[in-house]
């Protein structure tokens, strides 16, 4: 079966609700940031700070490069892995790319939560950033994903659910997993 990949822009809510999906379908899951800090030992803002955004570049696209070979795999990657083509064309290859959405409020409300830990959001306007991003990534996602899903007023089960209904219609799944229907 093909890998499941979340791309999408910081806060959209790949890492979580991947994880969530990843238990629905019962196969594992993989976030390329995660694996990162584990692999380092620092976290991505100590990344970032310490060797700087061009060195974090290269640790994230060796990883996806890794776990793109993977099969059966939900991957959440960081918001930024649309920004080297090779990512997106290694992940495609044995991968579905799933783009998650949400407007700029939710995305600012979703990324305050845990300060420091977004470098690119840690500055004195972080709307701002997040307004010129989105702009410069937009057409990213757009051209990078197969299926596009808006969690802007959904909550992370409802967005596990609409991923599933669209993987199932393009046939991307086989059989039943445990859907809305199944919990009553
Ligand atoms: N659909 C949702 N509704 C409400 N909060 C969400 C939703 N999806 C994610 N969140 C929350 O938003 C924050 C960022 O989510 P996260 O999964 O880290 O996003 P990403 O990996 O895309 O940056 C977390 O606090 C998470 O719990
Ligand atoms: O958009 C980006 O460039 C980044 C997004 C982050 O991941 P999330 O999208 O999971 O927050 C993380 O990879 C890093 O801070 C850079
Ligand atoms: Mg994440």
């Amino acid at each position: 079966m093909k890998n499941i990949v979340l791309i999408g822009f910081m806060g959209t809510g790949k890492s979580s609700t991947g994880r969530l999906l990843a238990q629905r379908l019962r196969r594992v899951f993989v976030d390329i940031d995660r694996k990162i800090e584990l692999e380092q030992g620092m976290t991505i803002s100590e990344i970032f700070h310490t060797y700087g955004e061009e060195y974090f570049r290269q640790r994230e696209r060796a990883t996806i490069a890794k776990v793109a070979r993977y099969t059966n795999t939900v991957i959440a990657t960081g918001g930024g892995a649309v920004l080297n083509p090779d990512n997106i064309a290694c992940l495609k290859r044995r991968g579905v790319v799933i783009w998650l959405t949400a407007s700029p409020d939710v995305i600012f409300e979703r990324t305050s939560r845990r300060r420091g830990s977004r470098p690119l959001l840690d500055r004195p306007n972080p709307r701002d950033a997040i307004a010129g991003l989105l702009e410069e990534r937009q057409r990213l996602y757009q051209a990078a994903s197969d299926f596009t899903i808006d969690t802007t007023a959904k909550k992370p089960w409802q967005v596990v659910d609409e991923i599933v209904d669209v993987l199932r219609q393009g046939g991307y799944l086989r059989g039943r997993s445990r859907s809305k229907s199944w919990q009553g």
